[in-house]
């Protein structure tokens, strides 16, 4: 049983910070803040396991409740393993920067202040060239014929390094209603949760789903998935080096007719030069 939490938080040390949204020192696994007090009240959770063949999100004890979980597109072996290979080396060639919850990233795309509401061209010079292939081939899924990606993330995961992702609802003022994440390096499991649950189903307390996403699979995200269930990546899930490429598109503000189509209009050229380097 730990005592003291003994380490200090530190920018740029090999402790990361609670500010950043860990929660649980990495070296002794202590929890901080205000997972503490919720670590001691056992929570109940209802885990489902989505079956992309019918689309149900079906109960993964013996009991068979199932229903519709409508929002989730998947697309096995979306990537040769040569695409992955070069996609990665060309990737491994820029720079890595820290991210919180011991991720680490690249962005290809406009400066944002989600809070303030503000969009900047910064040094934005558009999504890199390897992604104009992956870009047309999103676009011959018909529910991705339209789909002019303006922000291209990139995320390592390890397993070293803890890393996860919180969950988390997009951002919906800028960005458009499909979120696109290319899957590479090894599988993993998108949980997606609603706290309240589904009293319709008499499901009280929070519902998880999990997605399974193969290496080299696209996954894409609208809807209620996009919306309504906040979508995470646990640490347990990062069973290797993973790395992933999300899209993003604008939303109508920004395209024409929208109150800031002009700059839409801007942010789709600059993207679609697919001459960046990351920002
Ligand atoms: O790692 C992923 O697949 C999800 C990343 C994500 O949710 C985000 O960047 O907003
Ligand atoms: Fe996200």
């Amino acid at each position: 049983m730990h005592g003291i939490h003994r380490h200090r938080v530190s920018l740029g040390g090999d402790v990361y910070l609670i500010l950043t949204g860990i929660r649980r020192c990495l070296k002794c696994d202590v929890l901080m803040g205000k997972d503490v007090l919720e670590a001691n009240e056992p929570k109940i959770v209802h885990h489902f396991l989505y079956d992309p063949e019918t689309r149900l999100a079906n109960r993964k004890d013996a009991e068979a409740t199932s229903f519709p979980f409508p929002g989730v597109f998947l697309r096995e072996s979306f990537i040769s393993e040569e695409e992955e290979e070069k996609l990665i080396c060309t990737m491994d060639q820029n720079v890595w920067n820290e991210s919180q919850s011991g991720r680490r990233k690249q962005d290809f795309g406009p400066k944002v202040n989600f809070k303030k509401r503000k969009v900047r061209f910064g040094g934005f010079s558009g999504l890199p060239a390897l992604s104009q292939r992956l870009v047309l081939r999103m676009q011959q899924e018909p529910s991705l014929a339209d789909f002019q990606p303006v922000e291209q993330c990139n995320l390592d995961y390890h397993p070293q390094r803890g890393s996860a992702i919180d969950p988390h609802l997009d951002d919906s003022w800028l960005w458009g209603e499909r979120l696109v994440t290319i899957n590479m390096l090894s599988d993993t499991t998108l949980t997606m949760s609603l706290e309240q649950g589904l009293p319709e189903l008499g499901l009280a307390e929070e519902v998880q789903v999990a997605v399974c996403l193969p290496r080299r699979s696209l996954v894409m995200l609208h809807g209620e998935a996009r919306h309504r269930w906040k979508h995470a990546i646990r640490r347990d899930d990062v069973r290797g080096r993973r790395v992933c490429s999300t899209y993003r598109e604008l939303s109508a503000e920004f395209l024409p007719g929208g109150q800031q189509a002009e700059l839409g209009a801007q942010l789709m050229n600059i993207s679609l030069s697919f001459a960046g380097t990351p920002i």
